[in-house]
């Protein structure tokens, strides 16, 4: 397991929670009653998830998100099972619950839903939650993360990320699409987008992890401070001040890679959140996670980061993997 920082707090943001729920299916077949093998839920949000990994590894994290409904409650249940603190924001609509159908050769199907829509002063009182519990635990990486709701526009990780940096505490951002580009001129410390997200940022496909490096340093020079982009099978790339660092691990069989990059950016910061040695503890917890059903997140048994091979160059040439959604995430 990696070295923490015994003193980190890391408070996390999840705008759009979720109960994932999965289920384990022989095959999907439309249009058919599918009998479940087995079924789980899982607390759910890139927020959430990252809060999960800080927490299994016996650290400090509050998650801050919305909660609404019967499904918001148990939400907030499940993580306080789980050694999470919760800071909730009551909201009139039902927290959402997202669907997995994994199937028995690695296939999965992911339905999100669009979860509650909140109105204006549901907004500020989160914005204003967030800025007093960052205060109130002295955070030490504000963690944004996920799709925003209907009623949050492009702009509101924007308005997060510049309050954030104003008042000296460090930002990761794991989100994609407008907001993210609205967010980047606000200068977070780091962004965390697969490698579908880094080419819609972009605008162009990425076929090389040359590529990815080249639209990496295009979101630096937008304002992001690092890149921690995840590149599926092909491993995962850091593009920083200092350079650019790739690493991979071995993965004996992909159980579900729903999470995985969420324990990534856990593992980042766990390691300091900088340079190489915080990508190999982002690579070990990744590769940890894709390993475990639904979306759990690896306990500090799971993490091996002695299986992790930091490459001393990076290799440009090599191609982007497809997994067996057709997607690199
Ligand atoms: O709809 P979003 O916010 O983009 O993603 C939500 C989600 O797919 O992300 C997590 C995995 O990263 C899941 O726990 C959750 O269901």
């Amino acid at each position: 397991m990696t070295d923490w920082n015994p003193r980190m707090t890391v408070l996390t943001v999840t705008p759009n929670p979720s109960l994932d729920r999965t289920y384990e299916i022989p095959v999907l077949g439309r249009g058919s009653v599918l009998r479940a093998d087995g079924d789980r839920v899982d607390p759910g949000g890139k927020g959430v998830n990252v809060s999960r990994a800080v927490a299994a590894a016996g650290h400090r994290t509050v998650a801050v998100l919305p909660l609404g409904g019967p499904e918001g409650a148990l939400l907030a249940q499940l993580l306080g099972d789980l050694g999470v603190e919760v800071t909730g924001v009551p909201v009139r609509g039902s927290t959402r619950v997202n669907i997995s159908l994994a199937e028995s050769d690695g296939t999965l199907t992911k339905i999100n839903a669009a979860g509650p829509d909140l109105d204006g002063d549901e907004s500020r009182v989160l914005v204003d939650t967030i800025a007093a519990e960052a205060h109130r635990h002295r955070a030490s990486w504000l963690v944004c993360c996920g799709s925003l709701p209907r009623g949050l526009d492009d702009q509101w990780y924007a308005t997060l990320v510049a309050r954030a940096r104003s008042a000296g505490v460090r930002v990761a951002l794991d989100t994609s699409g407008p907001p993210l580009r609205a967010a980047l001129a606000a200068r977070p410390d780091v962004v965390k987008p697969n490698a579908d997200e880094l080419a819609e940022a972009v605008g162009c496909p990425l076929a090389t992890v040359g590529d990815a490096v080249k639209a990496a340093e295009d979101l630096r020079t937008a304002g992001a401070g690092a890149v921690l982009a995840s590149l599926g099978a092909t491993g995962q790339l850091l593009v920083d001040a200092g350079g650019a660092y790739f690493a991979t691990a071995p993965v004996a069989s992909v159980r579900s890679d729903v999470g995985a990059g969420d324990a990534s950016l856990a593992g980042f910061l766990a390691a300091g959140g900088a340079r190489a040695e915080a990508l190999v503890s982002a690579v070990a917890h990744g590769a940890a996670a894709v390993q475990l059903p639904g979306s759990q997140m690896p306990s500090p048994d799971d993490v091996r980061p002695e299986a992790v091979t930091l490459a001393a160059h990076v290799p440009l040439d090599l191609p982007l993997s497809h997994n067996v959604n057709g997607a690199v995430r």
